[in-house]
């Protein structure tokens, strides 16, 4: 398995980008919305996966929750899988704790499913199926 990217949650996308393009960083295309979700993405790649900034572009936004109770900075780690559907059965049987009952749409043509952070032992997890099994690099 593979960490396809760590999400960091920003109110602005300048502002939260600014270590990274400090760091010498480039971004990957251009920002992305991911309507569903209520976010905007900004993705920096470093070795073989990407930093991805969000930022919340409606109230009900996660990310707009999570901004108010905790602030900018580390939202969830993500990590890639081939079998979204096969993983979540598996994992599911095992008594995990998923917050949609089946994927739903990511960034980059991705579906996603997310782990609660208390399954996760106080971290977001995600689960990230790439089309064509493809996705960064
Ligand atoms: C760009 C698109 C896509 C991609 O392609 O990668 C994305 O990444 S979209 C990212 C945004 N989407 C999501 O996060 C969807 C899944 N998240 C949720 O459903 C909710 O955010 C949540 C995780 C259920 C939290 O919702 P909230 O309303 O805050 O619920 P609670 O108040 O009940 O929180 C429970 C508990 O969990 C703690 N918490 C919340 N968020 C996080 C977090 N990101 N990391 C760690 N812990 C988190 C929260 O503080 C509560 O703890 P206690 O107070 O101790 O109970
Ligand atoms: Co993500």
């Amino acid at each position: 398995m593979l960490l396809d990217h760590v999400a960091i949650a920003t109110p602005d996308l300048d502002a939260g980008a600014a270590p990274y393009v400090a760091l010498g960083l480039k971004a990957e295309g251009p920002d992305e919305e991911v309507p569903t979700q209520g976010v905007r993405v900004r993705a920096y790649q470093v070795g073989d996966t990407l930093i991805e900034l969000l930022m919340p572009t409606r109230p009900d936004s996660p990310i707009a929750a999570f901004l108010d109770k905790k602030g900018p900075g580390l939202h969830h780690t993500a990590y890639r899988v081939a079998d979204l559907d096969a993983e979540m059965a598996r994992l599911g049987a095992e008594g995990a704790r998923f917050l949609q009952a089946a994927p739903v749409p990511g960034r980059a043509g991705s579906r996603v499913a997310f782990l609660h952070p208390k399954w996760g032992q106080g971290t977001l997890i995600e689960l990230v199926e790439h089309p064509q099994g493809g996705g960064h690099p």
